[in-house]
């Protein structure tokens, strides 16, 4: 089966300070899959995320984008120190030149919705704990409505219910036809994603591909 990748990475190399970390990494995100990014602590793979969202540029290789990509973030303390509601984080996604800004309001009321923290809203983000603030910006991610989504692990901090309720989110975004890409260390994570990519010394293998979307 040929599947479009709206995101791809061709032979990406990239050294912190003088510490190579990706050495050579290929890797496609097909649209409408949710693909599971894993490795150990220090494999590479928020460096590998920020590379294909653009934070950072490889120092050699290439990003192939075809579509926008909404990066979720993994410091859910780094927007704390910023004197705004919850609202207002989400409605940092929707004003995103990606998203339709005649439709922002209704956008960031639906992304929080979707990932039940409505109630939050007016509230301070630095006030709420770190898997409310978690909910808050996968709440963010959604809100930008991009084609390629990536969470650099959105289950951090987040309890049983909260894991499940955004792994089911993944699911329906990728069945909208959004390359979903989630950096987890979570088994059921990993078990409910249709394609995994192991990185480890420094390149990427894709180690399982499911026939079927794996409903969670
Ligand atoms: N800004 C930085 N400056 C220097 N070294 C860094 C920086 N960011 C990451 N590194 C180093 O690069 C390596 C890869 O880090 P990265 O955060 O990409 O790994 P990771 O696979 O996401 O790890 P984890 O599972 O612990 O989140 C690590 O050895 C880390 O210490």
């Amino acid at each position: 089966m040929t599947e479009s990748s709206p995101a791809r990475a061709r032979a990406l190399f990239y050294a912190h300070d003088r510490k190579e970390v990706l050495s050579g990494v290929d890797i496609d995100l097909p649209a409408g899959r949710v693909t599971a990014i894993v490795g150990a602590n220090g494999a590479g793979k928020t460096t590998l995320v920020e590379l294909l969202a653009g934070v950072r540029s490889p120092q050699s290789g290439e990003v192939l984008l075809d579509a926008p990509v909404a990066l979720v973030v993994q410091r859910p303390d780094a927007p704390a120190m910023l004197p705004i509601t919850a609202r207002e984080v989400v409605a940092l996604g929707a004003a995103s030149p990606v998203a339709r800004s005649r439709t922002s309001g209704r956008r960031v009321r639906e992304a929080l919705e979707r990932v039940g923290a409505e109630s939050l809203a007016d509230a301070p983000f630095a006030r709420l704990s770190g898997g409310q603030r978690q909910r808050v910006l996968i709440a963010q991610g959604l809100a930008v409505g991009a084609g390629v989504l990536i969470l650099d692990e959105p289950a951090a901090g987040l309890d049983e219910r909260s894991r499940a309720r955004a792994r089911a989110i993944l699911r329906e975004e990728a069945d909208r036809g959004v390359a979903v890409a989630c950096v987890t260390h979570d088994a059921a994570d990993i078990e409910a994603a249709d394609r995994v990519v192991t990185l480890r010394d420094g390149v990427a293998t894709l180690t399982r591909e499911a026939s079927f979307p794996v409903k969670p």
